[in-house]
């Protein structure tokens, strides 16, 4: 045994792991789903849950599965639009009929750009993630193309399935290609390609090693650049990602027996980064005055209730960073659940209580201890 990190030990090691697959895996040359190797991989993922670890699903294919019904290849995004909206359906009936099998319940979930780069939709679009994760339910993720524009969209799923896995703080991204892992230069072109198995650092110089997509293959988008782009947002998010080939069967059990893949470490944990991110890169919106007792309460980890908070300053939104200050000073920084006006609707009072005088019941705490960062030393 050694312990030098490798795509098979990445993935024996992970917690949460985000798997993103492509159309050209999907979809067979006649247009409709490869039954056979969906089939193979709903049984990789069976076999993950059933030794613990949370997954989540990205999934391309929708645009593929439906442009025969709108006269085939198509520039037009409306066109692309009208596809994605035939084809969506399709591919969530394909992924349900195949994980029920395995008696894994899916969910779907179109996301835009909007939903996991402003933090107010992120706060929400997290929530639904924990919670379908926690009723044991497989989210199944794909880009909401029927409303996107061409300025408003992730272009593509490698990108999305990076946002996923920074915004549900996996610790691993899987990206199923049609290669198996980041070559010096596109070895379809070039019979010299040397294979990385590892990659601990983004340079400009491995940045540029990657090119486009496999034009033969006709229905990637991305190529081996998307793929390195949406490692480089994993990685600075504290998760690894692996590129690896998803065209054999059982994919994912072959990079656990040792197949030949790329790895791209992480930098630091998910919640590291992700503390790291709250209390370097956030403009503070406002503050939060809390009392002794809740204090106290942070001091030992725990969230912050409305019931602790006894002022607010500035005006915020849901999900702005507000700093948390106690009797004796400053505390640290944190990500609120709530408005200030809603704020200053709850303070003081208990999350019952909370409820009915806003009308819906929100977070439980104002700012969840994940989403908190104390002063060093606290
Ligand atoms: N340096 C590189 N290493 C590996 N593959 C590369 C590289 N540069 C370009 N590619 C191309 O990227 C392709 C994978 O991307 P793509 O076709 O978009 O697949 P997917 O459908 O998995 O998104 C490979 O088949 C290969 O032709
Ligand atoms: N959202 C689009 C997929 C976009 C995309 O990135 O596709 P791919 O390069 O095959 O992963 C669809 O479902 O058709």
């Amino acid at each position: 045994m050694t312990d030098t990190p490798s795509p098979a030990s990445a993935l024996a090691g992970a917690r949460r792991i985000v798997i993103k697959v492509g159309s050209s895996l999907l979809i067979g040359s006649d247009g409709a789903v490869a039954g056979g190797w969906l089939r193979s991989l709903a049984e990789d993922l069976a076999a993950l849950r059933s030794e613990g670890r949370e997954l989540i699903l990205v999934t391309s294919g929708a645009v593929a599965l439906g442009r025969g019904d709108v006269g085939g290849v198509t520039d037009r995004l409306a066109d692309k639009q009208a596809a994605a909206a035939i084809g969506q359906s399709r591919l969530m009936q394909a992924w349900s009929d195949t994980l029920g099998a395995h008696g894994v319940v899916g969910a779907q979930l179109l996301l835009s750009p909007d939903d996991t780069e402003r933090r107010r939709r992120w706060l929400n679009a997290r929530a639904t993630v924990e919670a379908l994760i926690g009723h044991g339910v497989l989210p199944i993720v794909n880009e909401n193309d029927t409303v996107a524009t061409e300025e408003l969209r992730y272009g593509d799923n490698d990108r999305l399935a990076a946002r996923t896995a920074q915004l549900a703080r996996a610790d691993l991204l899987v990206l199923l290609s049609d290669i198996d892992g980041l070559y010096s230069t596109d070895p379809r072109r070039d019979p010299a390609a040397r294979h990385l198995p590892i990659v601990d650092a983004l340079t400009p110089e491995v940045m540029a090693m990657a090119g486009g997509p496999n034009q033969a293959a006709g229905v990637g988008t991305g190529g081996m650049a998307t793929k390195l782009a949406a490692a480089a947002i994993a990685r600075s998010a504290g998760c690894a990602t692996i590129i690896a080939d998803g065209t054999v069967e059982r994919p994912l059990a072959a990079i656990r027996a040792g197949a030949r893949a790329t790895l791209v470490t992480a930098r630091a944990t998910p919640m590291a980064a992700y503390k790291q991110w709250i209390a370097g890169s956030l403009a503070v919106a406002g503050e939060l005055r809390i009392d002794r007792g809740a204090a106290a309460a942070l001091d030992e980890g725990r969230s912050l209730l409305a019931a602790g908070i006894s002022g607010v300053e500035g005006r915020f939104g849901k999900g702005d960073c507000v700093r948390l200050v106690g009797p004796g000073g400053v505390l640290g920084l944190g990500i609120s659940g709530y408005g200030s006006e809603a704020v200053l609707k709850i303070m003081g009072r208990r999350s019952d209580e909370a409820a009915a005088v806003l009308g819906y019941r929100g977070p439980a705490a104002v700012v969840h201890r994940d989403d908190m960062v104390l002063e060093a030393g606290r």
